[in-house]
Parts: C-alpha cells; structure tokens; sequence
C-alpha cells in the first residue's frame, strides 16, 4: 500500500509497453487509485499544518493563564485570551472537518476505483480462470478493497498527519521548557523503537492471522452454500466437526495476538503516564532551580502528550497497516491476471452459423488432456448431437464451440472468423448458452428475461416463454411475471428454471445455440415439446444439443461421439446410435403433447427467432 502512495519518483520503473500489454489491463488500478488518493491525502497533510499549530494553543493559553492571569490578576486579559481561544477553536473544528473530509474522499477514492477494477476484472476473465477461484475468495478480495481503505481512513493517517504537531510541540518546549526537552526525547525515542519492535511482531503474527481467517471464510462459505445439501444427505456433523477445528484454530490465534496488540497498547499507556511523572519531577527540580516557571511546567504537560501520542499510536496500528499491505499484495496479483480483450468497434455481419474446429486440442491447467487435434465442420442450422459417456469431454467440446474456452492447439471458426478474436460479451450475441447448471439472478421474472435483450417486445417475451415451455407455469404464479424468484432461482423447480434459462436463450436469437443437457428436469412431455421447438428452431439455426437421452438425440440428424481419448468421432443418428445405445431410434413421442408441457400450440416455433431478429 505504502509502495503506491510514495511520490512518484521513488516507485520502480514503469514497466515496458510489452511487460504492460503481458499483465492484465487493469494491473495499474491500484497505482492509479493510489494516485487520485494521493491528491486528498496531500490536501489533507497541509490542511494538518495550521491544526497543528493550533493544536498548541491550549498550551499557550495554559501558559499565559499562569504567568499573566493568576500571578498578576488580569481578569481582562483571561476574557480577551478565552474569547480568542473559542474563536480559534472554531477555526481548528473547520480545518479539522476538512482534513477529514480530505481523508474520506482518499478512501473513496480507492474503494471506487479498486473495486470497480476488480468487477470489471473478475466479469471479463476467461471462464477457466473464472473456475479456478471460488465465489469465497472472489467476495474475501473485495473485502481486501475495504481493509486498503481503512488503512488510508483510519487511526494511522491520522497518527501520521499529527507527526508535525509532535514537531511543533518539541520546538515550543524546547522555548519554554528547555529542561525537560531530554526527557520527551528519550520518551520519543522509545516509544519509537517500541513501535517499530511490535510492528515487527504484530506484522508477522497478523499475516498468519489472517491466512487462517480467510480459510475459515472459505470453509464458512462452503458449508453454507452446501447446507440444504447436508441437511438433505444428513452428514452434517463431519462438516461442523472440520469447521469447528478450523473455527477453533482461528480464534486461539486470533485471541493470542490480539493480547500481544492491547499488552502494546497498555504498555504505550503506562509509558504515557510514567513520561509525564518524568517531566513534572524534572521540571520541578528545575523550578526549584530557578530554570523555568510553574506555568511552563503546565503547559509542557499537555505539550509532552500533543509530542509522544502520535508516536503511540503509531504502535497500535500497525496491525491495519500490515492487513492494508497483504490485502494490497493479493489485489495487486489478481488484477495482474490476464483477461478477454475488449470487444471490437467494428460491427460484422452476422455469422449463418457454421462451427469449425481446425485441429483443435484442449488441456486442462492440471495437464489433462481432453480433446487432441480434433477437426470438425457443424452447420449451418441443423440439430447435432454431442454424445459421450460421463467425463468424457462433452462440456468441454461444448465449451470451446461456444468460445468460452480458447483452443491450446488449433483453432475455432463461426464462420470465417477466428473465435479468438472475440471476446465473451459479442460471441454471446451469435453463440447462446444454455449450462448445465442453471442460475438466476434474484428478482421479478419478468427482470430476468429483460435482462438478456432489454428491447425486447413483450410480445416478443411471451412467445420466448412459450417456446420454452415456461409461459404456461409462470402465467399460473399469482403474480405472473411480476413474481419474485429468490437467490439462484429458489423458490421454482429445477424443470422450471431450466424452461425459463431456455426462455432467455431463445430472447437473445444467436445464430447458434448450444444446449447442455437441456432435457434434465424435464418431464416427458415437456421434453418431447422441446424436441418440436429445437427442430424448428434448427431449420434457420445452428443448434448443438450435449445429451445423454436416447430421445434428444434421435432427433438429431448429425451425432459427435466424444470418444473419452481426446477423438471424436462422428456421422448420422442410423450409423452411430446403434453402437452407442444398442437401439436405432426412440420414439420421440411427438404427438399428444400437451399445451402446458412445452411450446403452446398457438405458438409458431418456426417465426419466432425471425420475429426476435427484427
Ligand atoms: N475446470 C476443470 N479443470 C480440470 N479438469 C476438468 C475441469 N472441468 C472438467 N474437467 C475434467 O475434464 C474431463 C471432461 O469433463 P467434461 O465436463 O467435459 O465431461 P462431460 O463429458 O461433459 O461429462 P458429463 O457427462 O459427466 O457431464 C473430466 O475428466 C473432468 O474431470
């Protein structure tokens, strides 16, 4: 943290353009908040300097009170000092009201611009990076932007911008006081060496500290996301044994370092009060001596804690000061991460929707190799099927035609553009996605749908619901679409939930659209009307289904079976089914369905992605 609020100057070397474009763009975030934090904390250091001088004030009244008011009876001058004393305070109330404004807008500052950085980072990584952090650690690094904030807002700015009032406070006593000057010296000097010895100590202890806690957050995290799981499975006293040693580990840690920090703190304390029994006892001696006055001695009193309490606070801070800097690390490392190139100004015409794989291999970042040199020609439109047994690199196929993983080897083609060259946000207007596990925001389900293609009609919404088979169910809620659906769907079916996410796909009308296991959930009749509306949708689409059912899949007219050795290999449903289901075809069961199983019988499948398009 301290690295990026140095003056310029003192910074490393800017990278090289190369090094730049290597890092992720949003690498300089934290530079460039450090730098707009940098112009409140520079108002906020002068705005410090006429506080400090003021803050000497109750000295100097002290002080003349004595001399002037009490040895010679000057009840007109102890007004003339008072009123002057109030104005002033009121200036120091002001200045004082500013300065922490100042110190507020530097913390905005970095909050807004890190964390804005961080979304954007996290929204426009790759997926497989996406997969390789879990929710826990993504919410603990937006936490991180809180803890850098607290150090800039919090009690160790503020130590650090009275350091001039302990500047001050020395030259005036060494005016008024010059006996005592050594002792508040000594005082600084091991207040001071004291601070830095626990800095040492907190620091160290902090850092594990911290690394167990954000364990348990994880651990915490997981157990709650799982816990309808655990109630449902009934193995929940493992999961609470494992939590509760993590828990235990924490707070023993925890507990014992924040001992060391208030043994710190107390002993700063007595120091305080043992320094000031110093002073009174040398300034004594030196009245006695005739060296300086009683009124000196006061205000040296009040002078000597303005000197050494900075330096005390400093002790007990260092503990924000080392959780700012580890946060800091962490922040600065992810936003170092690369992430999808921005997307292009350019406005191309849309692709007819022809898939090519040109010897394209995949490895997972632990090594595993999923599909080798794989070349494949899908499309235009027509309904394909991707078969394969379990884990044999179905998704994974899925997800690389759909540009959501980038080939390691090779290449992939909508059309004749390179998928490479996109990023997520525009492939998504030409390749849909329904996943395999389905997630929807909270909120009215009309939002939802909105939120995929904000123009579209609401004509154009009831016949994607339709289509979908969800119109049916959601005109039934008692609010309709107005009705509200909590965190990742709760509160609807798992049936119904991948109708409505089948919904918002057929609302952004891609040229492809590439389906995970869509019939999971599905009862038998809404699986056969989906059947109807894929093959109509694949007469102008491309349409790519991942499946496991007999059904989806004699209704395809090209099948790819994923072989689990990194080949696939493919042909028609006649040629392949057999070998793969020891059957020709199913019955697809296309007659009979029912208007609330799927798409609505007065819905015209066939016009509706035409109709979206206009
Ligand atoms: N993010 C990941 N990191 C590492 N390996 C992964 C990752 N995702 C999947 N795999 C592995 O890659 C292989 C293929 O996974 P994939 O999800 O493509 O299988 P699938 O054919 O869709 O399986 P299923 O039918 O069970 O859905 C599996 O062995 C899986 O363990």
């Amino acid at each position: 943290m301290i690295k990026y609020l140095l003056p310029s100057r003192l910074l490393p070397q800017q990278p090289s353009e190369q090094e730049a474009a290597a890092a992720g763009v949003y690498a300089g975030a934290i530079a460039t908040a450090c730098h707009s934090a940098w112009q409140h904390l520079r108002r906020a250091a002068w705005l410090s300097l006429p506080i400090s001088l003021l803050g000497l004030l109750p000295s100097i009244f002290l002080l003349q009170v004595y001399n002037r008011v009490i040895a010679r009876g000057g009840t007109a001058t102890l007004t003339a000092m008072v009123a002057g004393v109030l104005c002033f305070l009121g200036i120091e109330w002001w200045l004082r009201r500013r300065r922490a404004r100042a110190l507020r807008e530097a913390g905005a500052a970095i909050d807004h611009d890190v964390s804005q950085a961080l979304m954007h980072s996290m929204l426009q990584r790759p997926l497989l990076a996406l997969e390789q952090r879990p929710a826990s650690q993504w919410l603990q690094l937006f936490r991180d932007v809180g803890a850098m904030r607290a150090s800039i807002t919090g009690g160790l700015a503020s130590a650090m911008l009275d350091l001039p009032m302990a500047l001050l406070a020395l030259i005036v006593i060494g005016i008024i006081a010059w006996p005592v000057l050594p002792v508040i010296l000594v005082a600084m000097l091991i207040l001071g060496v004291l601070a830095w010895w626990w800095a040492d100590e907190v620091r160290s202890g902090r850092v594990e500290e911290i690394a167990q806690a954000r364990s348990l957050d994880r651990n915490t995290a997981e157990v709650c996301n799982a816990r309808a799981t655990l109630k449902v499975l009934g193995y929940d006293t493992a999961v609470r044994q494992t939590w509760q040693s993590g828990y235990d580990h924490w707070l023993a840690e925890s507990f014992a370092k924040n001992g060391e920090l208030e043994n710190a703190r107390e002993a700063s304390h007595i120091l305080l009060t043992f320094f000031s029994i110093a002073v009174i006892t040398v300034g004594a001696i030196a009245i006695n001596a005739q060296w300086m006055s009683i009124g000196s001695l006061m205000a040296v009193n009040l002078l000597a804690s303005k000197a050494l309490a900075p330096i005390a606070q400093l002790a007990g801070n260092w503990r924000s000061l080392a959780r700012s800097n580890e946060a800091t690390q962490r922040l600065q490392a992810v936003l170092e991460e690369p992430v999808e190139q921005a997307s292009q100004d350019l406005q191309l015409p849309r692709p007819k929707g022809r898939l090519r794989l040109d010897q394209a291999s995949f490895h997972y970042p632990d090594g595993r190799a999923t599909l080798e040199q794989v070349s494949l020609d899908i499309g235009p439109g027509g309904l394909h099927a991707i078969l394969g047994r379990n884990g044999a690199g179905k998704s994974t196929l899925a997800k690389l035609l759909a540009g959501l993983y980038r080939p390691t080897e090779g290449r992939v083609f909508i059309d004749e553009y390179d998928l490479a060259q996109f990023p997520r946000a525009t492939l998504g207007q030409w390749v849909g996605c329904l996943a395999q596990q389905v997630y929807w925001f909270s909120g009215p389900i009309i939002d939802g749908l909105r939120m995929v293609n904000p123009e579209a009609t609401d004509q154009q919404i009831v016949t994607a619901t339709q289509l979908a088979g969800a119109h049916a169910f959601v005109s039934r809620l008692p609010q309709g679409y107005q009705s509200v659906v909590g965190e990742g769907g709760a509160g609807l079916s798992a049936g119904e939930l991948r109708k409505l996410a089948l919904a918002q796909l057929f609302l952004r009308n891609p040229s492809v659209l590439i389906l995970d296991e869509p019939s999971n959930d599905l009862d038998f009749d809404s699986e056969t009307a989906l059947l109807q509306t894929l093959r109509q949708i694949a007469r102008r689409h491309t349409v790519i289904v991942v499946t496991h059912s007999l059904r989806v899949a004699s209704a395809a007219q090209h099948i790819y079976h994923v072989r689990g050795d990194g080949h696939v290999e493919q042909g028609g449903p006649q040629q392949m089914l057999p070998r793969l289901f020891g059957t020709a075809r199913a019955a697809t069961g296309d007659s009979g369905v029912s208007a609330e199983a799927g798409a609505d019988a007065d819905t015209d499948a066939d016009t509706l992605p035409r109709e979206l398009a206009a």
